[in-house]
């Protein structure tokens, strides 16, 4: 099995490393391209993948191509390789907003997988939701599984609802590191360092996810177990509530979620 990866940014160097720690895949059986040739030169010298020399030539060697490149560049790349693609030939998208439909209109072969991953994926933590066209074999949904779960975990979702996972799962981590900023600046502001307010903050936060993912219990359960009756926590959720946190929150997801809907 050969990948090959259009677009080297943050996401496709994420899931480039991530496949190559998991161990998934022999360097030299993974291609990249991208348009900045110093993104490829550092990656070249830093992971020994094979650099192509264009999408084409990429296509051309690989069984599986990531299209990592942002969702306005998609038709364009598309397009370019279109006349490459084979039945045989698997295409994995990871943009919000391009439907399976969308990209079967420009490519008329090759199977092809709509994924919506997040950046906790460079260190493992990922999750992706996913979801495939008519044609996919149990066979190769698992070759698409094992690549996201080299990043993290998975989860298969009826494509109606991807666009929703993304808001949740794929542009929330970007309000989380906002959260996480603004409980160590509280630190900061109250005395303490830097190093240690992102430290606390930032292990409180993980440490939370995981105890509702672990525990099964309800998150309300669990932020009942911190506060004490006339404690310190209780007078903290109250000025949340207050100032809207829950209502702030529900509104960003869904302006995210509105945004990719404006994208079609
Ligand atoms: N960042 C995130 O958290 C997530 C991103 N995504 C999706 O992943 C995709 C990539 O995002 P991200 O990595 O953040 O974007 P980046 O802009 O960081 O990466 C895209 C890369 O593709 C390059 N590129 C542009 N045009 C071409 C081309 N024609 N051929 C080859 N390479 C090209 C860009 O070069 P240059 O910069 O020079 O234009 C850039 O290096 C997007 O569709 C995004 O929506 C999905 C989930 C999460
Ligand atoms: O902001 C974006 O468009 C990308 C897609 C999901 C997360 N980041």
């Amino acid at each position: 099995m050969r990948i090959g990866f259009i677009g080297m940014g943050n996401m496709g160097t994420a899931l480039l490393k991530t496949i190559i720690n998991a161990k998934l895949l022999s360097p030299k059986n993974i291609f990249v391209y991208d348009i900045s040739h110093d993104k490829l030169n550092k990656l070249k010298n830093e992971l020994y993948v094979n650099i192509s020399a264009n999408n084409k030539s990429l296509v051309e060697n690989s069984d599986i191509i990531i299209l990592a490149v942002k969702p306005n560049i998609y038709d364009t790349v598309l397009r370019e390789i279109k006349d490459l693609i084979d039945n045989n030939k698997i295409i994995i998208t990871i943009a919000p907003g391009i439907s399976i439909e969308h990209v079967r209109n420009i490519i008329s072969k090759g199977k092809i997988a709509r994924t919506i991953p997040n950046t906790p994926a460079l260190i493992g933590e990922g999750i992706t939701a996913i979801t495939y066209s008519n044609d996919f074999s149990e066979e190769n949904k698992k070759i698409v599984q094992d690549i996201f779960k080299s990043c993290g975990e998975i989860v298969e979702i009826d494509e109606k609802l991807i666009d929703i996972a993304m808001a949740v799962s794929s542009c929330s981590p970007a309000f989380v590191y906002m959260f996480i900023e603004a409980i160590a600046d509280a630190g900061v502001s109250l005395g303490l360092t830097r190093d240690i307010a992102y430290k606390l903050a930032s292990k409180a936060v993980s440490g939370s996810g995981s105890m509702v993912l672990k525990t099964g219990m309800h998150p309300g359960q669990l932020k009942d177990m911190v506060t004490s009756p006339a404690g310190t926590t209780i007078q903290g959720v109250r000025t949340l509530e207050k100032y809207g946190m829950r209502s702030a929150v529900i509104e960003a997801i869904i302006a995210s979620y509105e945004k990719v809907k404006s994208l079609k």
